[in-house]
């Protein structure tokens, strides 16, 4: 039938019809044809609080070629899952994912290719806006009061959001307030003539402020009902350490209270200020350190029990090492979260430090996705996974780290020492040992099964020897997944490549059928 709902006077504002449509009852009356079609329909899940599917059944009567809807009927079809109008899951999307208006109607066509989901969205920054609104800053410390509102990174700022907001379609006004907010904060710090590390945070707050208002009234103007909310204004509650907070324990109850709460009375797609919260004493607007927003995400899928948390990138997921380094660096396609931990904690930009502890503790699988190839598998971390074929996962390298090499036998059987401030460090081991500072060195991490540890080091220093590089130091991780080596930071990048072909581009195969495995993993 060469005819649309639409032209029927069918309004279809948030379904989606299967094409599987059934014609029935013919019948013809006076010159017109009258006829039934009944046909399954979907609720796009951002708007649909009551159901996910239905049926929509129309009478239609048939003149030449004109078609009129003589009655209309639809009907929701409940899940019996109980769960079914909860929110399912988080995603998050970093700086690159959002960092255009074609990107952000990109996102929002990917948010809407999922209908089975309802979830709550965690933003970043657009590009790289927390890092020019730090520049301002650390110019405005400097430039004089007259001269802030030339600052080249202001305007980059004001360009970058408005021009956004007017290719979306968006009233300028959602962001103004903030932009104007902005300057005289940069004014400010013009006439201090300091940035405070509280001021800092405040400062770099306006990133995600202003991201999420512009996706959230765009997804408006689609016609997907979202809700923007700052995270330090919904119980986002943490430490005073500004520019590096740690969330409190008093956030998981009060975030879930306020995201489950609204949900259920009006139901709108959550949109969530990635990277902030509010320090509990000072109840100013703290940050979580950089590349927070992935932790935002992780506490908000603990918080509400989510199925599943999705932490979109630029990348195809966590690779076996940094893409910059070495551009043949694969995707890991299963990682633990004491895997994915390690290898945060030990320089992986791809996730923050902090952020796998939420899901490890909630135990909900956390999935690393690119946004720009949203039909790559990505990497999926959960609690275990099938190691009896692991050797390396990836490796990690942490440049330009300082040695500290102490000589002293009045040293055995002291402990406790480091605990004082780093400072003194120094200072106090010297009254017992030779000690000295190396500086220019770099950690590479070899994250990995800690069954197959000794073949990992007879590998790894195999290549490091034909590569004449010597290693300084050696130590295996708490966790026990990671063997960590000190090199020269000259060196550091070369070792990286050559340990990275001979364990991910090399057949290792006999090697592992052959491998004794160790009891408890020790070196
Ligand atoms: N092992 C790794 N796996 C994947 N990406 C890595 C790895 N190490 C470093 N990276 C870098 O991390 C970047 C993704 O992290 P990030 O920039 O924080 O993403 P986003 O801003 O989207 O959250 C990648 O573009 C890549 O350059
Ligand atoms: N915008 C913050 C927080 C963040 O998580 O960013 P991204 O997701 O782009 O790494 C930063 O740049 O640190």
């Amino acid at each position: 039938m060469a005819t649309t709902l639409h032209s029927c006077g069918v309004k279809t504002p948030h379904l989606s019809f299967s094409r599987s449509a059934s014609f029935f009852q013919p019948i013809w009356r006076q010159h017109r044809l009258h006829f039934a079609v009944s046909m399954p329909l979907i609720y796009r899940p951002p708007t649909s609080p009551s159901s996910s599917s239905g049926t929509l059944a129309l009478r239609l009567s048939c003149e030449a070629g004109k078609i009129d809807v003589l009655e209309r009927h639809e009907t929701e079809i409940q899940e019996s899952d109980q769960d079914a109008n909860e929110l399912t899951c988080v995603m998050k999307f970093g700086g690159s994912s959002v960092a255009s208006a074609d990107r952000m109607r990109e996102i929002a066509d990917l948010i809407l290719s999922f209908p089975e989901e309802r979830p709550v969205i965690v933003l970043s920054a657009m590009g790289k806006t927390t890092n020019k609104l730090l520049t301002a800053g650390e110019k405005a410390v400097s430039c004089g009061v007259s001269n802030v509102s030339d600052l080249e990174e202001l305007a980059f700022i004001k360009d970058l959001h408005l021009g956004t907001a007017d290719e979306l379609g968006v009233e300028r006004s959602i962001i103004s307030k903030h932009l104007f907010e902005l300057e005289q904060l940069l004014n400010g710090i013009a006439m201090m003539k300091e940035m405070t590390p509280r001021t800092k945070d405040y400062l770099v707050s306006f990133g995600e402020c202003m991201s999420t208002r512009i996706f959230a009234a765009y997804l408006n103007n689609i016609g997907v009902k979202a809700r923007q909310y700052d995270a330090f204004e919904i119980g986002f509650i943490t430490t005073d350490d500004f520019t590096n907070a740690d969330i409190l324990e008093a956030t998981y109850p009060a975030v879930a209270k306020r995201l489950h709460g609204d949900w259920i009375s009006d139901p709108a797609i959550p949109i969530v200020t990635g990277f902030l919260g509010k320090g509990w004493k000072s109840c100013a607007v703290t940050t979580l350190g950089r590349g927070g927003s992935d932790l935002t995400a992780t506490t908000i899928g603990k918080a509400l029990g989510l199925r599943e948390i999705q932490v979109w990138k630029d990348v195809d997921g966590v690779l076996t090492c940094d893409p910059n380094i070495y551009p043949r660096a694969e995707p890991v396609p299963y990682l633990t979260f004491d895997e994915a931990a390690e290898l945060a904690y030990f320089g992986a930009q791809v996730l923050h430090p902090q952020s796998m502890r939420p899901a490890r503790e909630g135990d909900i699988p956390v999935r690393v996705k690119n946004s720009y190839n949203s039909k790559a598998p990505g990497t999926l971390i959960t609690r275990t996974r099938d190691m009896s074929d692991a050797v390396l996962t990836s490796i990690v390298l942490k440049r330009n780290v300082t040695m500290l090499d102490i000589a002293s036998t009045r040293m055995l059987g002291q402990f406790g020492f480091l605990a004082k401030e780093l400072d003194h460090v120094v200072e106090e081991l010297e009254k017992i040992a030779v000690v000295n500072l190396l500086q220019h060195r770099s950690i590479i991490s070899l994250i990995g099964n800690v069954q197959r540890s000794s073949l990992i080091l007879e590998k790894a220093f195999h290549v490091l020897r034909t590569n004449r590089v010597n290693v300084q130091m050696i130590s295996q991780g708490a966790s026990k997944v990671n063997i960590s080596l000190i090199v020269n930071d000259s060196e550091a990048e070369q070792c990286v490549r050559a340990l990275h072909f001979a364990f991910f581009e090399t057949d290792l195969s006999h090697l592992v059928s052959g491998e004794p495995k160790s009891g408890n993993g020790s070196v």
